[in-house]
């Protein structure tokens, strides 16, 4: 499969204090790729660096086949989507006519516009002006500005950070649709639910490197410890084991009607980075 990232020793030092150290990866075309690590990881300097705000001080990182140092405006404004903390809207402008600006910039139909704002759940509240808005809301216009032209590539830097849990949903189906329509999306995120939820494979940043890379189905099977939790009619917990003896202690309780529920033991992303790290996420 065709990769559309390729990071190799990434390094970045900043006043000779390290922010990324050693640094490899790569993103396939179509998949959901979360680089997941706690504030000061090294998260938002990984995607100044693949977009071009910032230099690597080592190791190489590659865009669509191109060094990102060489990448064109041109290629940049087709293919890429980009969504940081600095929105750079229009204060005195309204949501409609901020995207409207864009429209013209990458050559967009004005009708995208109405899409959009429906994937974020603000396409009722298209005539506001962006200097009313709350964090949520302008987060959901940069949002939506960010996938606007339809851009093979997005990059999310924490995307939901500011939003509450329903416009959250409303944002992961959004994603979901993008996804499914082959877009590739590289997303940083110190939420371990957003992750599980989103991303393909995950990368753990801490410190600047990565301890771990896989999709989160491998890592919980990985690092979880193959039993069951059995909840009883009566309140109490019994931990079986899976396998032979554990399924014949599991159909001895089924079969006198006194389970009330069996939920696996595996454990979250957010376990795991704890395990591997020795930090919370957060
Ligand atoms: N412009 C800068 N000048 C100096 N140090 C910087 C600069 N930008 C980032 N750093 C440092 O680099 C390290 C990584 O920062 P980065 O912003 O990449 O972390 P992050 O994982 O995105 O954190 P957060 O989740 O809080 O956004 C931190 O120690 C930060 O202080």
């Amino acid at each position: 499969m065709e990769n559309i990232i390729e990071v190799k020793s990434l390094g970045k030092l900043f006043s000779n204090s390290p922010a990324l150290r050693d640094v490899s990866f790569h993103v396939r075309k179509g998949e959901t790729f979360g680089f997941l690590g706690p504030s000061g990881s090294g998260k938002t300097t990984t995607i100044k660096i693949l977009t071009a705000q910032l230099h690597a001080t080592s190791g190489s990182a590659c865009v669509f086949g191109v060094p990102t140092t060489k990448l064109k405006e041109e290629l940049y404004r087709k293919k890429i989507g980009v969504l940081t903390d600095n929105s750079s809207l229009y204060t005195r402008l309204n949501i409609e006519d901020n995207l409207k600006l864009y429209c013209d910039l990458y050559d967009v139909p004005v009708r995208r516009i109405g899409e959009v704002l429906e994937m974020v759940n603000l396409a009722s509240e298209r005539k506001k002006t962006v200097a009313k808005l709350s964090k949520g809301m302008l987060q959901r216009v940069t949002l939506a500005r960010a996938f606007l032209h339809e851009p093979e590539l997005l990059f999310l830097d924490e995307p939901t950070s500011a939003l509450d849990p329903v416009n959250t949903k409303h944002v992961y189906e959004g994603l979901a649709r993008l996804k499914a329509g082959g877009t590739t999306i590289f997303l940083t995120t110190h939420d371990m639910n957003e992750a599980e939820t989103l991303c393909d494979r995950v990368a753990f940043l801490n410190n600047g490197s990565i301890q771990l890379m896989d999709s989160p189905r491998n890592l919980r099977e990985k690092f979880g410890d193959a039993t069951l939790t059995v909840e009883l009619n009566d309140g109490s917990r019994v931990i079986v084991k899976r396998g032979s003896e554990g399924a014949q202690t599991l159909y001895d309780y089924m079969n006198t009607n006194q389970v009330k529920s069996v939920y696996s033991n595996n454990p979250t992303l957010g376990d795991i980075f704890v395990d591997i790290t020795g930090r919370e996420l957060a």
